[in-house]
């Protein structure tokens, strides 16, 4: 075990700490269909497999022509076929919007734009733009249109399908596993009595979905003995490349983690950080049953803790795992109001946008043990260690994974 138990990584190196232990062991590529790719990782570059648009095409509903005006029409040419060329001086034909444009036209003309006289021949002007497409005018063939670690989305699916492909080929999404510890959990009811519902079980996986890994088990509350933990991570660890625990990251009586990471001859990669909410977080790596590594993140009990150190040391972890590309850096917000700081740690504080995006207010109700604020910020305002930000100010801001119309 590495990590000093009492130095904190500082919160922008613990980030980058965890993105660069994912990208070592990102690993593997799979080729999947075209249609199953969003949210996946491209593992290689997406090249033009034809230049774009393979042919010349029209842009429009009119009459190719060739030479100088009238001209007789001598055929029709609709989209999906391939047209004879135009021999002559004098001729046209008609053509449909999405057509190869023959060999040997001169220009193209609107529909809307020509006479047909009362002899059959087209008169017209061509506009002074090209009306078609010219072959490599969007690709040539070959060409890179994305790099490997682009994120795939639907319009990634679009262009890859434009040029010619039915599969892509894409990193294998990284697999997580939650463990819940805490014998003062219910699943089930409202709390009282001495104990609290589990918010964690129900709400990671989703966060976790949201970084791009696939949920492979979810099991808990976990009983607080050191062999219960042991099996339930030994468990985990079969399936996962990432287990995250939550609870249990302190050295009470009960708090069964560190030993249990002891035991299983696990390396901290971080061990606590200097963030508040969210302190006891951790990243260690433990040895896989093939001899790979996989990982463990110690979330905290205090459940708006676990959701940062979800953010702060799982989000770039998953990064780095799906081998796509992370920067630490952040967009700039402005302070509607002061937001106090943490002395020596990183403050995160739970804000709100304004509709512009532009500026951020902090919520109510952000005790690390509460979700309220949580569920009515759009992410966080980072106040640096030693740093007061007044009304008006320029900082940071921590979004979290929220999808277009949430928080609307
Ligand atoms: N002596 C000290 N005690 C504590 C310190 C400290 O510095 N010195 N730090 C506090 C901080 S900060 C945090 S965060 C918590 C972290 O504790 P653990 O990770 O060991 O978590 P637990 O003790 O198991 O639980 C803490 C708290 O959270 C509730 N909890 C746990 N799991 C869930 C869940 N799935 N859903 C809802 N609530 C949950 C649990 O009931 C406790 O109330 O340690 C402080 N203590
Ligand atoms: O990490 Mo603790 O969350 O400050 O409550």
């Amino acid at each position: 075990m590495s990590a000093d138990v009492n130095t904190p990584v500082g919160w922008e190196q613990a980030r980058e700490l965890a993105y660069q232990a994912g990208l070592a062991a990102s690993a593997g590529a799979e080729r999947i269909p075209l249609t199953a790719g969003d949210g996946r990782t491209l593992a290689e570059p997406l090249r033009a497999l034809t230049a774009l648009p393979a042919f010349p095409t029209s842009s429009i509903d009119g009459w190719a022509v060739r030479g100088t005006g009238p001209w007789r029409p001598v055929g029709r040419v609709l989209a999906g076929g391939t047209p004879p060329p135009l021999t002559e001086d004098g001729v046209c034909v008609e053509i449909a919007t999405g057509a190869m444009v023959p060999d040997g036209a001169a220009a193209l003309i609107r529909v809307e734009e020509s006479v047909t006289g009362a002899d059959g021949r087209v008169t017209g002007t061509p506009r002074p733009m090209p009306e078609w497409r010219l072959p490599g005018e969007e690709a040539e063939l070959g060409e890179e249109l994305l790099p490997a670690g682009a994120a795939v989305d639907p319009a990634v699916i679009g262009v890859a399908a434009t040029c010619g492909y039915e599969t892509l080929t894409v990193r294998p999404e990284p697999r997580a596993a939650l463990l819940v510890f805490g014998d003062e959990l219910l699943t089930a009811g409202p709390p009282g009595a001495g104990r609290v519902r589990d918010s964690l079980g129900p709400q990671v996986p989703a966060w976790l979905r949201r970084y791009g890994a696939t949920i492979t088990a979810v099991s808990g509350p976990v009983k607080d003995t050191l062999d219960a933990h042991l099996d339930a991570i030994r468990s985990a660890l079969d399936t996962a490349d990432l287990v995250c625990t939550t609870g249990g990251t302190m050295h009470g009586p009960v708090d069964h983690l560190h030993p249990a990471l002891a035991e299983l001859g696990a390396e901290y990669l971080v061990n606590t950080v200097g963030v508040r909410p969210g302190f006891p977080m951790l990243l260690a790596r433990v040895p896989g049953p093939d001899g790979r590594p996989r990982f463990l993140a110690g979330l905290p009990g205090n459940p708006q803790s676990a959701v940062i150190a979800l953010i702060s040391l799982v989000a770039p972890l998953l990064a780095g795992l799906a081998g796509r590309p992370f920067t630490g850096d952040l967009p700039l917000v402005e302070a509607a109001v002061p937001v106090p700081g943490r002395g020596r740690d990183t403050h995160l504080a739970l804000a709100a946008l304004d509709p512009t995006g532009r500026t951020a207010t902090p919520v109510g109700h952000v005790g690390s043990a509460m979700l309220r604020g949580l569920a009515n910020a759009h992410g966080f305002v980072v106040v640096r260690p030693g740093v007061k930000v007044a009304a008006g100010d320029l900082v940071p801001f921590l979004p979290l994974p929220l999808l277009p119309g949430e928080r609307a």
